[in-house]
């Protein structure tokens, strides 16, 4: 069933699980995402960036609607990185039970002034509001944010922000950042600050950047003539402890863009007589699969459902 996000994530807060929130661009990963949860009894969050709104439009975000509300387990459709206040109440409009206002590149008071608006908005419809303080390394979207901008959301800064804002649910920056390289080995997460803010703050956290980036999965990348340079993710054990203080919603895109490739390039490169889409977008879908479910099990809630 469709359901906002607050449905989905004050439950895996309480219940110290993490929910995966997973971006899409097209039918096979939508369904790579929601079958997947449904099997393993997991509710799940499928996202959609400005830019897959700019590729897909109305029409991918009705596949991802017209599954959440057949699927036998709860699904939230969020919008990810919402650059505006507008652009989150076109996603409202467009049937987004969830959306993001990301003003973090913002001084502090924009960032609460932009946030508070997109609250106010969203709750009068009904819909529930993630916010972001502190910022990720890494790519984020629109943003090039390099390490020494990087910084860390302050836990006593965290606390006036979500007084001030209403939102309700909060990303914070921990260490992670976007994309496939997330550092040399193991990335760095700052679980002391995680744990500072999971007890000055009750509302369920969020972890960007989340992606564990499997070196089996860079392996088959560049087997089948991929290109990639040194990639590393968040580790599992991290996340898990993460998902233990606070961490409810984990945010993965890299990985599954990756299984994506990996499914198609080999398709292609083992049988290059092939040509039914079917056969080339299928096995793909099933790389995802197993991405997806992988995380399920390492956030904890399979079964939650
Ligand atoms: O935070 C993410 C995705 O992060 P990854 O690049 O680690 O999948 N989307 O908002
Ligand atoms: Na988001
Ligand atoms: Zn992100």
């Amino acid at each position: 069933m469709l359901v906002t996000g607050n449905d989905i994530l004050v439950p895996a807060r309480a219940g110290k699980y993490g929910v995966g929130s997973f971006n899409t661009n097209n039918m096979e990963i939508t369904q790579a995402i929601i079958h997947t949860a449904e099997r393993l009894r997991s509710p799940v969050m499928v996202q959609m960036s400005e830019g897959a709104i700019k590729y897909g439009g109305q029409d991918l975000a009705n596949i991802v609607i017209d599954l959440a509300e057949r699927a036998t387990v709860p699904v939230a459709l969020h919008l990810d990185h919402g650059s505006s206040y507008e652009s989150a109440l076109k996603a409202i409009k467009m049937g987004f039970t969830s959306v993001m206002i990301d003003a973090s590149h913002h001084q502090f008071a924009e960032n609460i002034q932009e946030t508070r608006r997109v609250v106010e908005a969203a709750h009068a419809m009904g819909i529930s509001v993630e916010a972001e303080l502190g910022r990720l390394g890494g790519i984020e979207e629109h943003i090039v944010v390099d390490e020494k901008d990087a910084f860390l959301t302050d836990p006593e800064e965290a606390v006036q922000f979500v007084e001030q804002t209403g939102t309700d649910y909060l990303a914070i920056a921990i260490g992670t950042s976007h994309g496939a390289y997330k550092g040399k080995g193991r990335p760095f997460i700052d679980h002391e600050r995680i744990e500072k803010i999971e007890k000055l703050l009750s509302i369920p956290l969020v972890a960007h950047g989340s992606s564990g980036v499997p070196a089996e999965i860079v392996q088959r990348f560049r087997d089948c003539g991929g290109e990639i340079g040194d990639a590393f993710g968040i580790a599992d054990e991290d996340l898990q402890r993460a998902t233990q203080h606070g961490i409810a919603k984990v945010n993965v895109d890299t990985d599954l863009r990756l299984a994506m490739t990996v499914g198609v390039r080999e398709i292609l490169k083992n049988s290059p007589k092939e040509f039914d889409p079917r056969k080339i977008m299928g096995p793909a879908r099933e790389v995802m699969s197993k991405i997806v479910e992988h995380k399920l099990g390492v956030l904890g809630s399979v079964g939650k459902a």
